[in-house]
């Protein structure tokens, strides 16, 4: 009995791994990239891929050449790794979707209905509500809300309570994501104080604030999770943090805040005007928008800040940079009462603190560039080879091969604000002159790409890096800092982000600050 029963599972698993080979595999067809299929079903090279990206890409480019294949959770992947031909894949856009996926990985993650407007559930042109509303005017505003916001939650607000005479101990990241959450979230979305001012206002507004970085983050730890697939029922409190934003992002709640930045009030019109969303779906969009507002800003604020105090160098520089601009503008910081302003040109003119924000995104940015064949087609690399493309296969770029290549950054793990030999690292040079960057003599195009490329970069980049240097200029101007351990190494990279954006440190970095004396 036992042995007809063995025999009985012997042939189902026999059975199905031939169905596998016959159906689940795919096999490299005549000018098509070289195909690795992987050893598991339908994660195929995904847990090798996790593990290490950038090894496994380098291992596969080395055996394969410029391009090939992945199966990787059940799509096709082809990885090109040539960056002279990143500007091939942007060429031949015609032939590729950058929507799908992205609207597609949206609706996964925060649940609301597609943006896609070939679902026929908006007509709202997503693209231009976010340029619209991040650049351009948009920006000085936005800019000068967050320049007040960062001093209130510095020094007005009970989230630090600095003194003279006290050091504080943080960790760094701890320590920008109180700071950046709170500015970045009352930015965007507003306060909720109306004509009552009273410090039990003033407590219920703190403790929304708080709440909602309690559940950004409980929600952000499964983000990875639920972009490859995975349905966020699996993850309960993930689930119900999301619904916790969710609620505090209804239409009647949002219209009781005062500030709300264009973003988040021309998205409230255009869901009530131009789409079928009901109020739960709605809610969730601006869910998302926290997201895509803080997620990346966040790491990338930890580290510049650590970077920046671990290189005495930088840090003297950027505190005589900093001086500068304020002595230049006629301001002086008064931590009594805070109130330095910097407008964009000035922000703008500091090539010290751009080249700080810039290595050290250089440094921790793994964001995936993404596109889908719309149809069968040929694409043509830089070195004159074609390769036959197979609709609905993703064609994917991933930056840090450019980041870590030492041919185009000498040192690339060591010389981050220490080599004056080009300028994105040369803290002293004019930020204005534009960056050259060469790989084997040939001039680059693209070497660096943390906000990524084409269509689908960054609305928000010149809000990210401008915020960052608003923070950066703040901390330096009413805070001493200093390491607890000054020969701190740097953290490893937590490689399960890889993909999505700036990885955050694997474990945070213990700094003490207080507040400078003023004489
Ligand atoms: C250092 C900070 C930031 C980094 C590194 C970053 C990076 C990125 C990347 C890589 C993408 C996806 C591009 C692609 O798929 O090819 C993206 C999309 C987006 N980001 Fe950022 N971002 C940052 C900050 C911000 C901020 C502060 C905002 C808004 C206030 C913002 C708003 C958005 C939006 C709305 C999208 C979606 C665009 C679309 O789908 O059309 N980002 N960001």
């Amino acid at each position: 009995m036992i042995m007809s029963v063995a025999l009985i599972w012997a042939v189902v698993v026999g059975f199905c791994c031939l169905l596998w080979l016959a159906v689940g595999i795919r096999r490299r067809q005549p000018g098509e990239p070289a195909v690795e299929n992987g050893f598991i079903p339908y994660l195929g090279c995904a847990l090798q891929f996790g593990a290490n990206p950038l090894q496994f890409l380098r291992s596969r480019q080395r055996k394969y050449g410029h391009i090939f294949t992945c199966k990787i959770a059940g799509k096709y992947i082809h990885f090109l790794c040539d960056p002279f031909s990143y500007h091939a894949v942007i060429r031949q856009g015609r032939h590729l979707d950058w929507r799908k996926f992205h609207f597609a990985t949206s609706v996964k993650a925060f649940g609301h209905d597609s943006f896609d407007p070939r679902h026929g559930h908006t007509t709202e042109n997503l693209h231009q509500t976010f340029l619209k509303t991040l650049q351009g005017e948009a920006l000085p505003s936005l800019i000068e809300t967050m320049m007040g916001h960062l001093q209130d939650v510095m020094l007005r607000s009970d989230t630090l309570s600095p003194s003279t005479d006290r050091w504080e101990v943080d960790g760094i990241f701890a320590f920008c994501y109180k700071v950046m959450f709170e500015s970045g979230y009352l930015t965007l979305f507003g306060k909720e104080l109306g004509e009552d001012k009273s410090q039990a206002r003033q407590a219920a507004q703190k403790a929304l604030v708080l709440n909602a970085l309690e559940n950004f983050k409980e929600f952000d730890k499964i983000f990875p999770a639920l972009v490859a697939g995975l349905p966020i029922h699996v993850f309960k409190s993930a689930y119900s943090a999301r619904e916790n934003l969710a609620k505090t992002m209804h239409a009647e709640k949002l219209s009781r805040r005062q500030n709300v930045s264009d973003l988040i009030a021309m998205r409230m019109l255009l869901n009530d005007s131009l789409s079928t969303f009901n109020d739960l779906s709605k809610a969730r969009t601006h869910v998302a928008l926290l997201w895509a507002s803080q997620a990346n800003t966040l790491p990338a604020t930890f580290w510049s800040l650590f970077y920046m105090i671990r290189s005495p160098d930088a840090m003297k520089a950027a505190r005589a940079e900093v001086q500068k601009v304020l002595e230049s503008s006629g301001q002086t910081a008064d931590p009594s009462d805070p109130r330095l302003t910097l407008t964009r040109e000035q922000l703008d003119n500091m090539p010290v603190l751009d080249s700080i924000i810039k290595e050290a995104m250089r440094l921790s940015s793994a964001s995936m560039n993404v596109r889908v064949a719309k149809e069968d087609f040929l694409l043509h690399l830089d070195n004159q080879e074609a390769y036959h493309i197979r609709k609905d296969d993703v064609i994917a770029l991933y930056p840090p091969m450019l980041h870590y290549d030492p041919e185009i950054y000498e040192d690339p793990y060591v010389r981050t604000l220490q080599n004056t030999k080009t300028e994105m690292t040369d803290f002293r040079r004019d930020s204005k002159k534009s960056s050259t960057f060469f790989r084997g003599g040939r001039r680059l195009r693209y070497f660096y790409m943390p906000f990524g490329s084409g269509v689908t970069k960054c609305p928000g980049r010149f809000f990210a890096i401008h915020e960052i240097k608003q923070f950066l200029t703040l901390v330096l101007v009413y805070f001493d800092m200093e390491l607890l351990d000054s020969a701190v190494k740097v953290p490893p990279l937590d490689q399960s982000r890889a993909g999505l954006g700036i990885l955050q440190p694997s474990y945070d970095v213990d700094f003490r600050y207080k507040l400078q004396s003023r004489q």
